[in-house]
């Protein structure tokens, strides 16, 4: 798995517990729309994010993030669901060059070879080459809510093969305690299943009177 990470929290045991553990553990509505999908295989990132909204097909609020963009961010963007080529190649180099992480979008991307070629984690609803217009500023740094769940500035954001999540900032430290005692007592599980143990069994999920 290719990796890019910032320092200032464990990015570590984020990555290492990953979306699905971190989203069960939380109890919070923080999975973005399952529309938005890794560009390339193993593409992982946590950082803070930086939300964004664009006007339809306009990625000028993408370029004027990379200005605002303070290094272990990554964008988070509302891109009404688009399918243009708001990020490519270009904008991920200058990404890279700003310290910014990764980009998670509701919209389209392209040049998706030279972005695993790069390593610049993408995740995105869709791979278009559609042109953008350079119009409307839209909203950099504002709170946005993308498919139901809040985005600040700051929050927590990990993405991996299976999804994005984002985590209040505030939160994030209960969240990463609540997911390594999951992923205690998964291991606790896996060595059960091991051991020959049906998952009726270890969950407590027998009906009466099926033993
Ligand atoms: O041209 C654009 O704005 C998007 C793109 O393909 C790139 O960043 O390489
Ligand atoms: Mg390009």
């Amino acid at each position: 798995m290719t990796t890019v990470a910032s320092q200032d929290f464990d990015s570590a045991a984020f990555l290492r517990l990953g979306t699905a553990t971190l989203y069960e553990a939380s109890k919070l509505n923080c999975f973005l729309p399952p529309r938005i999908r890794p560009v390339w295989a193993g593409a992982a990132v946590v950082g803070r994010a930086l939300p964004v909204t664009t006007g339809p097909a306009d990625n000028l609020p993408l370029h004027i993030a990379l200005e605002l963009a303070r290094p272990g961010d990554v964008l988070v963007v509302d891109g009404r669901q688009e399918a243009c080529g708001y990020w490519g190649e270009v904008l991920s180099a200058a990404a890279a060059a700003r310290g910014v992480l990764g980009l998670v979008i509701d919209g389209g991307v392209r040049d998706t070879d030279q972005l695993r070629e790069r390593g610049f984690p993408v995740f995105s609803s869709s791979v278009a080459v559609r042109t953008t217009v350079k119009d409307d500023a839209g909203t950099v740094g504002d709170p946005i809510t993308l498919g139901g769940v809040p985005v600040a500035r700051g929050d927590l954001v990990v993405a991996d093969a299976d999804g994005v999540v984002v985590i209040p900032r505030l939160s994030a430290d209960a969240v990463l305690a609540a997911g390594l005692a999951r992923e205690a007592a998964e291991a606790g599980y896996l060595s059960r299943i091991a051991e020959g143990e049906l998952t009726l069994d270890i969950y407590g999920f027998r009906p009466a009177g099926t033993d």
